[in-house]
């Protein structure tokens, strides 16, 4: 069976001699043809679907090396901010690995399924008056003062693990896309995708890397404005951060790649959201749905060539955040015991 991400790729992804991996199988997630995005934008489009890693989001390619690493260097803790995924990853690999965790999460902005994740795993759950960049700079100062292990992704292993998933992409597809489109928060995903994929094709395993197209949630788009957003905004609390700690990464995988960084609308991100369970079967959190409101946004003004062969990394699982699903339900009045009733309900009578 797959072994996880460290002993799959091996040869590409450094750890410590002798050390013991800190892995919950995480790695080789579904690239699901998308049917109607492809009927929608004349290209063949795939969704790399990270939701489907162990702990619902991408943040576990990162975290089974960061976490490898601490233990091997014999942490016995653990410390990171979060918008909730990173805190709710490393909260279960630190439990696997006996380590304790703490995390900062800005003050009543992280969605409830990560939340309970990071509770249930026994994290230290801190939260912080501030947002997301004031977390970072807190996690940063602590990790710098005392005996913790900072494992947010300006810890570059984090990063080594993240860009396995361009490898896993070129290994399923044979080849690279000609475009690959994503979320961007803190800017570590799309830093690392841009690293693995160069690492491929300087190896003559693919022979061209992709055309990146980062997207951010238009009330917290610092790439797009190239200045930092003191006060960001989003629905998608994922990526609601003002001062990507990766910038630098961001703007040398859009500039080497020859792509784009686009702000789409918290209305774009929740159209894009909707379309994905309706009509593609995918449920993913509203930060991930940004990448397929920008693809559609790009097809639609022609920066999306027809024809192009497009994955959009769909970056983390929607049950991450019942509020937001649940946002849309109509409230219906319960039902006798009676079938005429549910037919009537139906409208099938
Ligand atoms: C679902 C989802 N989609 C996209 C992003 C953006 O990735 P980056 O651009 O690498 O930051 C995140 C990031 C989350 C955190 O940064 C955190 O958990 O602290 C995410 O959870």
């Amino acid at each position: 069976g797959w072994p996880g991400l460290i002993e799959a790729y091996r040869d590409r992804v450094p750890v410590p001699d002798g050390a013991r991996i800190v892995t919950l199988q995480e790695g080789n997630t579904p690239l699901v043809p998308a049917h109607h995005l492809s009927e929608l934008t004349g290209c063949t489009v795939y969704l790399k679907v990270e939701g489907a890693n162990p702990t619902g989001s991408f943040k576990d390619r990162g975290m089974t090396v960061a976490i490898t690493h601490a233990l091997a260097g014999g942490s016995k803790a653990v410390i990171c901010a979060s918008t909730g995924n990173t805190s709710a990853s490393a909260a279960a690999y630190a439990a696997r690995a006996g380590l304790t965790s703490a995390v900062l999460v800005p003050q009543g902005k992280i969605a409830l399924g990560k939340l309970a994740q990071a509770v249930v795993h026994g994290a230290k759950i801190l939260q912080v008056e501030g947002n997301f960049d004031d977390c970072l700079e807190l996690a940063r100062k602590t990790s710098a003062e005392h005996p913790v292990t900072l494992v947010n992704s300006v810890n570059p292993v984090r990063l080594e693990g993240q860009k396995t998933a361009s490898f896993e992409i070129c290994d399923v597809l044979g080849r690279a896309p000609d475009v690959h489109c994503l979320p961007v928060g803190n800017a570590g995903n799309i830093t690392a995708y841009w690293k693995g994929y160069t690492e491929y094709a300087a190896d003559g395993v693919i022979e061209q890397a992709p055309r990146m197209f980062g997207f951010q949630a238009a009330g917290a788009a610092p790439l797009v404005h190239g200045q930092p957003v003191a006060q960001p905004e989003t629905i998608a609390t994922a990526i609601r951060v003002g001062s990507p700690a990766s910038w630098a990464g961001a703007v040398r995988a859009k500039d080497e790649s020859g792509g784009l960084f686009e702000a789409v609308t918290d209305e774009q991100i929740l159209d894009a959201y909707r379309t994905l369970a309706a009509r593609e079967g995918v449920f993913v959190e509203p930060a991930s749905a940004s990448s397929v409101a920008g693809l559609l946004a790009t097809a639609a003004d022609g920066r999306l060539p027809a024809g192009s062969v497009v994955v959009c990394t769909v970056t983390g699982h929607g049950l991450k955040d019942p509020d937001t699903a649940l946002s849309g339900m109509v409230e219906v009045e319960p039902l006798p015991v009676d079938p005429g009733a549910v037919a009537t309900a139906l409208e099938l009578a």
